[in-house]
């Protein structure tokens, strides 16, 4: 048992790096999901079709079961719960931005996301927000740089210039020079994104999905493991989760599967 009383996620006591997408229709089905996987990975992220339903309130229930870590930070070398990851993707004019983490800033999240393509200023906008506004532990403002939804068609009909590689190098320099300290890119980009921007800054990957699973609306994809080989630092997975007959399985065995590959031990 790991030092603060939390339950062991992996044999060594470690939380998965991975954040278990929790895009539920309402609060009993993301409770439902929080209590099948919260004892075996780092982060539950709450994205835009909880939230606009339920709003703060479904933060409120997930911390009141404790699925979630207190907003006011460590309590001990092993975190007693996962962190909290508001996928809002806020991209607006900056002072609509500001105001937009300014109202969620007092849920605590770890990480809160906007898209990096609403530029400098907004970024940097959401990062001084971030900063003034946390009431307990800091709050990353992770920066989505290409969705892992596009393939090279899509950018180019986006009129994005690609390569997806070169636009996502694009903009996680853009954003980590505006101040963001997380980013948001796929498997594919990990690689030369970790070489470019060096490890201070966390790198999340969504478009995880076992050889040969099911891919959905995902183009961009790999494994977890070749996700953190590659230099991520957190892996995202919804529905390779929560779709499945047992989440609390797949979600423990995912744990056993990744630990040891993971370059940072207790994130939240
Ligand atoms: O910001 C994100 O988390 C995100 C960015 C991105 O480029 N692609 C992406 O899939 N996501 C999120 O990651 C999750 C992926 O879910 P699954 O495809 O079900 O594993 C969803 O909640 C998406 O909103």
């Amino acid at each position: 048992m790991p030092a603060g009383g939390a339950p062991a996620g992996t044999p060594n006591g470690r939380r998965a790096p991975v954040a278990v997408a929790l895009d539920a229709p309402d609060t009993a089905t993301a409770l439902r999901w929080g209590r099948a996987v919260a004892p075996h990975v780092a982060v539950l992220k709450v994205g835009m079709e909880l939230f606009y339903r339920e709003g703060p309130a479904v933060v409120a229930a997930l911390r009141a079961e404790g699925l979630l870590a207190a907003p006011e930070g460590r309590t001990g070398p092993a975190p007693a719960a996962p962190g909290l990851f508001l996928d809002l993707k806020l991209h607006d004019i900056p002072a609509t931005v500001a105001g937009g983490v300014r109202s969620v800033a007092g849920l605590g999240p770890r990480f809160l996301t906007v898209h990096a393509a609403g530029g400098r200023a907004m970024i940097r906008a959401a990062v001084e927000e971030a900063a003034a506004a946390s009431t307990g532990t800091p709050i990353a403002i992770a920066a989505v740089t290409v969705l892992t939804s596009l393939g090279e068609a899509d950018l180019a009909a986006v009129g994005l210039a690609g390569p997806a590689l070169d636009a996502a190098r694009r903009l996680a320099a853009l954003a980590v020079e505006a101040g963001a300290t997380a980013l948001v890119a796929s498997p594919w980009e990990a690689e030369v994104l970790r070489n470019e921007v060096g490890k201070n800054v966390t790198l999340i990957t969504p478009g995880v999905r076992s050889k040969g699973g099911e891919r959905a609306d995902q183009t961009r994809v790999a494994t977890a493991e070749e996700a953190l080989a590659a230099g991520a630092d957190l892996v995202v997975m919804g529905r390779p989760i929560t779709a499945a007959a047992d989440p609390a399985a797949v979600a423990a065995r995912l744990a056993a599967t990744l630990n040891g590959v993971s370059r940072v031990a207790d994130l939240r």
